[in-house]
């Protein structure tokens, strides 16, 4: 039985128990902020509130579901203890300097900063796309407003309001992931697998049309172009999240141990 420990008790969480609770071998163990009222439920079979108990734990494999400030938290300390720590606020890593210092921490460590596809997919392809010189990688986000509540009323927009898609943003990768950081992650993921961050050029609508969380990624390239539209559905439990991002972290945790995988 191996051990998987999850940071942030929130939606991810919650669905990534639900699943490993169906079939895999793991032992799970949460992290709580120490103010968090939470308790094990089915699947969980501890909760820490401090990152030391949870490193005398011994975790197999760190998964972070909290955000990004719990990327530069924890992921250092955790990375030069040799468990490996899989990121899904991967916007922190706009932060150059932490990027560079984690990829460090995990050399030091001799493990692995893993960082999964999220909510979009075909990174297998951007990456390939981005060897060649002269690749230009774009990503657009359209999501419903329900998405972007607190966002709107900083701008003082009630989200019934909007009516008509409205640009949020057009820049490049790491501003778009700083900027928001419950939204904005995939910007970061896709600048890392393909050309960086300075070079990934972003749109984020809010659109009342949109049939649910839409990533678009463009690529045009000397080997080729590329155009993919992914429709997600947003988590039950929270509109900002895709659904299917507690999925992609499971593919990656089965990926990491299996002897085989395709992709
Ligand atoms: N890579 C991707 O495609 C995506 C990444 N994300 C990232 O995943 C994060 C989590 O998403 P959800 O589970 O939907 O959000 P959520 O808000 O439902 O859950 C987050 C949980 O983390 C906890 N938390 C926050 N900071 C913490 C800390 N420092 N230590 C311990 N716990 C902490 C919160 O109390 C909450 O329980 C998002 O904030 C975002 O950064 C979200 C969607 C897509
Ligand atoms: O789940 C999504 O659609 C994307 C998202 O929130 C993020 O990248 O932070």
């Amino acid at each position: 039985m191996r051990k998987l420990a999850i940071i942030g008790v929130g939606n991810i969480c919650r669905q990534m128990v639900e699943v490993i609770a169906q079939g895999d071998q793991f032992s799970i163990a949460v992290l709580k902020r120490p103010s968090a009222a939470f308790t094990a439920g089915p699947g969980i079979g501890t909760v820490f509130a401090d990152i030391d108990d949870l490193l005398a734990w011994k975790p197999d494999l760190i998964a972070e579901a909290a955000g990004q400030a719990a990327v530069s938290q924890y992921a250092a300390t955790c990375l030069r203890q040799g468990i490996p720590f899989l990121v899904s606020s991967v916007g922190a890593l706009a932060d150059e300097n932490l990027y560079k210092a984690l990829c460090q921490a995990a050399q030091d460590g001799n493990t692995r900063l893993l960082i999964p596809s999220g909510a979009i997919g075909g990174l297998d392809y951007v990456r390939s796309a981005a060897m060649f010189d002269g690749a230009q990688v774009t990503y657009e986000s359209r999501k419903p407003p329900s998405a972007w509540v607190p966002e709107l009323a900083a701008l003082g927009i009630e989200p019934t309001h909007v009516t008509e898609p409205l640009e949020l943003f057009a820049g490049m990768a790491d501003e778009a992931a700083t900027r928001y950081p419950k939204n904005l992650n995939v910007a970061a993921t896709l600048a890392l697998a393909g050309v960086g961050m300075r070079n990934t050029k972003v749109r984020v609508i809010v659109d009342p049309n949109a049939p649910g969380n839409l990533h678009t990624i463009k690529v045009d390239g000397p080997a080729g172009s590329f155009e993919l539209t992914i429709a997600n559905k947003p988590s039950p439990d929270n509109p900002k999240t895709s659904w299917i991002v507690s999925r992609s972290l499971v593919v990656s945790i089965r990926r990491y141990f299996e002897p085989c995988w395709v992709g």
